[in-house]
C-alpha cells in the first residue's frame, strides 16, 4: 500500500436526492476543492461543476456505468477519496454498482466520505495537506 501524495484525487457523487446537499458541500469547500483533481459521475460531476465553479472530469452518469468506472478507477490505485452522498431512503436500481463501489473502496483503503458530517471531518483532518496512509500491517491485507 503506497501512502497517498499532497495532492489528492477525489471523486464527488451524490445520489439524486442528496445532490443539492452535495453541491452546497463543494461550493462551501470550493478553496480546498480547487488544490486537488476532482471526478464525478456524469450528472453530479455537471452539477458540481456549475454549482461550485469547480473543475470536474465528469465520467458516465452513475446508473449508466459511472460508479463501475469509479471502481476500476480505484482497483487501478487511482483514487484516494470518495465523497458519495448516498440516499439513505430511496431504493436504487443500480444499487449492485453502488455496493460494488462501496467495497472495493473498502478493500483499497479509499476514505470515503457518505455524508457532509463524515466529509467536513476528512477535509478537516490533515489528511489533505499531508502524507498520508494507512501502514500494510493496518490494511488487513494478508501479503
Ligand atoms: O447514481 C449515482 C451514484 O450511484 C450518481 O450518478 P449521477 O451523478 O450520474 O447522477
Amino acid at each position: 500500500m503506497t501512502r497517498m501524495a499532497a495532492r489528492k484525487r477525489i471523486a464527488l457523487v451524490a445520489h439524486d436526492a442528496m445532490k443539492p446537499a452535495l453541491v452546497a458541500w463543494a461550493a462551501r469547500n470550493r478553496e480546498i476543492l480547487a488544490k486537488h483533481d476532482l471526478w464525478g459521475t456524469g450528472t453530479t460531476g455537471g452539477r458540481v461543476g456549475e454549482g461550485a465553479g469547480l473543475a470536474v472530469a465528469r465520467l458516465k452518469s452513475g446508473p449508466l456505468g459511472g460508479d463501475q468506472q469509479l471502481g476500476a478507477m480505484i482497483a487501478d490505485g487511482k483514487l484516494d477519496i470518495l465523497i458519495f452522498f448516498t440516499d439513505p431512503l430511496t431504493a436504487m436500481p443500480h444499487d449492485v454498482d453502488v455496493k460494488a463501489l462501496l467495497r472495493i473502496s473498502t478493500l483499497e483503503q479509499v476514505v470515503v466520505a457518505c455524508n457532509a458530517a463524515t466529509a467536513d471531518f476528512v477535509l478537516t483532518s490533515g489528511l489533505l495537506d499531508e502524507d498520508y496512509g494507512p501502514q500494510a500491517d493496518e490494511t488487513g491485507s494478508a501479503g
